[in-house]
């Protein structure tokens, strides 16, 4: 098979150049026996276990059978011929396992990187990308480092919360202060039990001594929270039950809780759950996106856009938003305000902190501010010459005070969510926290908790499974579609880096299935679709709907949702392109294995990748966890052809397109 003339776009995209040397190690490798791992030499220990191996068992064997079977080797041959190495995390016995398997794997990832070269190339094929060189993760600063630099002091008084910690909604020895209707309500949608965060989040926010159940508490405002939980650990819940339950004795609508998302596709799905909460309250939620005209947009939010009202105006009690569409309504839409804000939730906190989306949030804090001085009370009357409500919220009111009064403060709650929460000193002062308090569900044991505090931690549902694998560049496609038909990989989401790649992949696989289809009568084709920014929002959305009713079996989708959706369905994610960091990775990653559910996460790595990856790895304190597999490249055999063919089609689509551009 010719994989190096017949590469393309999609092969060679970000490779790193091959010096001579790797190219006559890539062409050896086709033909090595099995047990010779990676792209060294052949490792000796590989090949006399293969051998024995092989003398064991047939390729074909069930997955039991040969997993019973192959308690003492290093590599395990899977179902279809793909190996795993690595085992169970957890156990003594597990972990020398995992650690002979990593030396193993390591014949690969221990290759030094590629350096950039200035030699001229000597293939017949098209040049490769220059590599750049592999980022390097500084080493994580520590505790008293941090506190030197300004670490919130109540960071390191966090409350750890454990991850397996659950909560029956009916326990008679817990005051959750909520209420019958909530309790009917959250029964009716499927919550029984409470998870980690909700059980640790909705005492403290409505029973416990820190609570207040005001709409305004300018004596007593309410401390902030930080909460980072793992993906799919119900943080929405966590801060939705207890915003409907204070915002249920409103009797005016005013715009009393502001919840802010990166995305549509999230702020959608986060309406969505609010409003079911808030069936039979009356209280009203709203969102703001930019998915529907200005126009028309404003008039759904603002009650009165005529009149000058101090105190502002609101049609919804609850609005949830993208960060751009929020500042537009705040700069440009009459009468919106949010001095009446009990609650503003940063959802996705890490990701809406980063300098893309970090300016909105100047201006949101400026706007919960009360003015100086504080305002004097006006009434505004209308047409007919009748009062109409101008109530500033009693931050913002100039009102006699005795001697010796405190002045009235925001009542505003910020609460941030984040399954990986930034520790960063200076983002952390930039929001004017009050009093904060941390909550952190982890799975950390003890002796670790102070290091789950103080760095970052990346943690994924117990309940996931990761796996990965080092490819050649130029067969990474082949190794995927091989995933997708013998494992067989489905209800899948396939990241890829970019929304182009997304394309690319996606026009790849269609050639493929139809060639492999075309091969032999009855066979039903993998039926996948891209997802990226590239599509229109309508198109998204009925995308979306088809993967969630299980008609669409893979989606081929870039980073566009990979933080916060929700599809209980999905049972593989994989990183078709690695994530470049470990944020991401957890973000992928937990697409799956939500709300308690088993989940699948496979990392497809190109060799130049594999040591950065490894550290990446390592360093988050994963790769004990990570389950090494190895395939044979004679595995792919029966899917050549068709992989081929598929390239062919693919280089002739893109150099039409290329022609029309
Ligand atoms: N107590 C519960 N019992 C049963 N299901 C729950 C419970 N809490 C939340 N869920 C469900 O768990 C799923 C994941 O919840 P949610 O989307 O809030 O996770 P998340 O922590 O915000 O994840 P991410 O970090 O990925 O955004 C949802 O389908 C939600 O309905």
């Amino acid at each position: 098979m010719e994989q190096e003339g017949a590469g393309n776009d999609e092969t060679r995209e970000g490779a790193a150049p091959l010096d001579d040397g790797k190219r006559e190690k890539r062409k050896k490798r086709k033909d090595r026996p099995t047990g010779e791992v990676g792209d060294g030499e052949p490792d000796d220990a590989g090949v006399k276990k293969s051998e024995k191996k092989k003398r064991r068992k047939t390729a074909d064997a069930p997955l039991a059978e040969e997993l019973q079977d192959d308690d003492e080797e290093e590599l395990v041959r899977a179902r279809s011929p793909t190996a795993v190495e690595g085992d169970s995390p957890s156990g003594s016995e597990a972990d020398a396992d995992v650690d002979a398997d990593a030396q193993v794997i390591g014949s690969v990832l221990d290759e030094p990187p590629l350096e950039p070269t200035d030699a001229p190339m000597r293939s017949p094929t098209p040049p490769y990308l220059p590599s750049f060189p592999l980022p390097l993760a500084p080493p994580a600063p520590s505790a008293s480092d941090l506190a030197r630099q300004g670490l919130d002091r109540a960071l390191l008084r966090a409350e750890l919360v454990s991850s397996s910690l659950t909560l029956p909604l009916s326990d008679p020895g817990v005051d959750l202060g909520l209420s019958e209707r909530m309790r009917r309500r959250l029964d009716a949608l499927g919550v029984h039990t409470l998870f980690a965060v909700q059980a640790a989040l909705w005492p403290w926010l409505l029973s416990g001594p820190e609570a207040r159940r005001g709409l305004y508490e300018p004596r007593r405002p309410p401390r902030d929270a930080c909460v980072s939980a793992p993906t799919g650990s119900g943080k929405t819940l966590a801060y939705g039950v207890p915003i409907v339950e204070v915002l249920g004795k409103r009797v005016v609508t005013r715009l009393r809780a502001l919840v802010v998302l990166p995305t549509r596709d999230l702020v959608q799905q986060v309406r969505e759950t609010l409003e079911s909460l808030c069936k039979g309250t009356g209280l009203r939620v709203g969102s703001a996106t930019g998915a529907q005209s200005w126009a028309k947009e404003q008039r759904q939010l603002v009650e009165d856009l005529e009149t000058k009202l101090q105190g502002g105006s609101s049609k919804v009690d609850i609005l949830i938003c993208t960060p751009g569409r929020l500042i537009d309504h705040l700069n440009g839409t009459p009468n919106f305000s949010l001095q009446h804000l009990r609650f503003l939730v940063i959802d996705e906190a890490d990701r809406l902190l980063t300098q893309s989306f970090q300016s909105f949030l100047p201006q949101v804090l400026a706007a919960i501010t009360p003015p100086t001085p504080r305002l004097p009370p006006q009434s505004a009357t209308d047409a007919d010459g009748l009062p109409v409500p101008d109530a500033l919220a009693p931050a913002w009111r100039d009102v006699p005070r005795k001697w010796g009064d405190p002045e009235a403060q925001p009542s505003c709650q910020k609460l941030l969510f984040s399954a990986t929460m930034t520790r960063d000193p200076g983002i952390l002062k930039a929001l004017g926290l009050r009093n904060p308090k941390y909550f952190m569900v982890t799975g950390a044991r003890e002796g670790e908790q102070e290091d789950a505090i103080v760095r970052e931690e990346f943690a994924v549902p117990e309940t996931l499974t990761e796996h990965l694998m080092v490819v050649p560049t130029d067969l990474k496609p082949l190794y995927l579609f091989h995933l997708l038909h013998t494992h067989p990989i489905t209800n899948a989401l396939i990241f890829t880096k970019s929304a182009e790649s997304t394309t690319r992949l996606m026009r790849l696989l269609e050639f493929f299935e139809s060639s492999w289809v075309a091969e032999a009568a009855g066979r039903e084709p993998v039926i996948a679709r891209a997802y990226s920014s590239e599509l229109p929002k309508g198109e998204r959305r009925a995308i979306l709907d088809q993967f969630k009713q299980g008609r669409i079996g893979v989606l081929v989708a870039s980073d566009l949702i990979s933080r916060g959706i929700d599809i209980p369905s999905v049972a593989h994610v994989v990183n078709y392109d690695v994530p470049l960091d470990m944020r991401k990775y957890v973000h992928r990653a937990g697409r799956t294995a939500r709300a308690g559910r088993d989940g699948d996460v496979w990392s497809l790595v190109e060799e130049q990748e594999a040591r950065w990856v490894r550290e990446m790895l390592k360093e988050a304190g994963h790769w004990r966890r990570v389950k090494k597999l190895k395939m044979e490249e004679s595995v792919l055999d029966p899917l050549k052809t068709h992989y081929m063919k598929a390239l062919e089609k693919l280089k002739q689509v893109y150099s039409k397109d290329n022609k029309e551009a």
